[in-house]
């Protein structure tokens, strides 16, 4: 069964993780805790909660890049063993390690190929995109000697590079300058409005408030809030509305 817009496009069911942080005395860290969460198609939607929460570990596993310990996890229809999904989803992450010794028309080349961009369409794309994040000038030029928002620029062009129904940003403003963070909210408004899905990890509160539809809050591993962004701040500020889910969800 392939992917339809009328699908959500991630759905957590009772989902847990635990790191084995010493095998020897079976230590663990719970990072994940039962979290059952919907993430509709169409969405801008945020994941918030303190750090160690268990964001970027629930992301990691919708990516099929850590394996749950319990639970189920679907990414655009599919459970996410079935990897074919994973060519249409993007990924931008604030701490991207591309390998240095390539230029960064090359970084595009390498990872447009591995997302099943046709190798005819790949050039002008990868030119294109390179234009738009403000790096043409120097595609040609080794990302060794990039500054970190030049490097995020390049992250965000990867990350769309396959036109994916589900884009995962991690901590993506990480970085960027004003017209690197503007660029980065027109990505976001452009895949909504062509009905795409965006999962938008950030502390960054202004940039969620402006963006987001809804929104889900972990805390210490656990779904702590699931619903829409206006439902979680009840016409209050943001930061105050999150301060007491944090509270009562660490208190729980
Ligand atoms: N590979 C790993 N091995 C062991 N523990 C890990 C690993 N990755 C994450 N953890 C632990 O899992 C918990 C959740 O981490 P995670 O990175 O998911 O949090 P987060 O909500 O994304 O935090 P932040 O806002 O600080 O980025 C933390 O206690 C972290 O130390």
């Amino acid at each position: 069964m392939s992917y339809t817009a009328d699908m959500t496009a991630a759905v957590f069911e009772n989902v847990h993780k635990d790191y084995v942080t010493r095998p020897i005395l079976r230590t663990k860290i719970a990072a994940v805790r039962g979290v059952s969460l919907s993430v509709p198609t169409g969405s801008v939607f945020a994941l918030l909660g303190p750090n160690r929460a268990g964001k970027t570990t629930l992301v990691k596993m919708l990516l099929s890049l850590a394996k749950p310990t319990g639970g189920t996890i679907n990414r655009l229809g599919q459970p996410i063993a079935t990897r074919a999904t994973l060519g249409r989803v993007g990924y931008m992450h604030e701490n991207h390690a591309f390998p240095r010794y390539l230029s960064a028309a090359e970084v595009l080349h390498f990872y447009g190929g591995l997302s099943g961009v046709r190798s005819e369409d790949l050039p002008a794309k990868v030119n294109a995109l390179l234009d738009r994040v403000g790096l043409a000038d120097r595609r040609r030029d080794s990302i060794s000697g990039f500054s970190k928002g030049m490097v995020q620029r390049l992250g965000l062009a990867q990350a769309i590079l396959n036109n994916p129904d589900l884009l995962i940003l991690d901590e993506p403003t990480e970085g960027l300058d004003l017209t690197g963070r503007k660029l980065l909210r027109e990505v976001v408004r452009e895949t909504k409005a062509a009905g795409k899905t965006v999962l938008l990890v950030s502390h960054v509160l202004p940039e969620v408030e402006e963006l987001c539809d809804d929104a889900a809050v972990i805390v210490a591993g656990k779904l702590a809030f699931a619903g829409k962004l206006s439902e979680l701040s009840k016409g209050r500020n943001l930061e105050a509305a999150l301060q007491d889910v944090y509270e009562t969800g660490a208190a729980r």
